[in-house]
């Protein structure tokens, strides 16, 4: 089923030059880019991304790293992209990530891990609410 999926190559990626990198692999992988855009979020929308976080003790130096530089948010679209982005991403903590995968080649932190994919519909509809409203 083709589904669209919100993903944000996070500050980390934009400062390191590996952007193209992240997003090579995406579109090497058969995905569409629907929207691009670069952006310099402020607290109001790292909060309204990780609204399920917002409580969490690891929360406040993510809300710290979220807004600390540019980051690239893109919707995707194709066969199972939610999934298959994910898969692509690899395990949160690049340290435990399987090689091949965003995180596994190029991540050594549970941080700032690179990039951002929905974990389910109902959240890639609501993300893709959030950064692209045009939509
Ligand atoms: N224990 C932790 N310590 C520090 N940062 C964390 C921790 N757990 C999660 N994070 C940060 O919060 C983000 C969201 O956590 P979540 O559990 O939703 O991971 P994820 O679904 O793999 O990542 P994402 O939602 O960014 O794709 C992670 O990508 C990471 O940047």
């Amino acid at each position: 089923m083709t589904q669209r999926t919100l993903v944000l190559i996070k500050p980390d990626a934009v400062r390191r030059g590996l952007v193209g990198n992240v997003l090579s692999r995406f579109e090497a992988k058969g995905l569409t880019v629907v929207a691009m855009e670069q952006r310099h979020i402020d607290a109001a929308q790292a909060d309204a991304h990780y609204h399920e976080h917002v409580q969490k003790d690891f929360y406040p130096p993510l809300r710290d790293f979220v807004t600390s530089g540019p980051l690239v948010a893109l919707v995707l679209e194709g066969d199972e992209a939610i999934e298959v982005v994910r898969a692509i991403n690899g395990a949160t903590d690049g340290r435990k990530a399987a090689p091949g995968t965003i995180r596994g080649d190029l991540s050594l932190s549970n941080r700032e891990n690179l990039v951002h994919g929905s974990d389910s519909p109902e959240s890639a509809a609501r993300e893709i609410a959030l950064w692209f409203p045009q939509l």
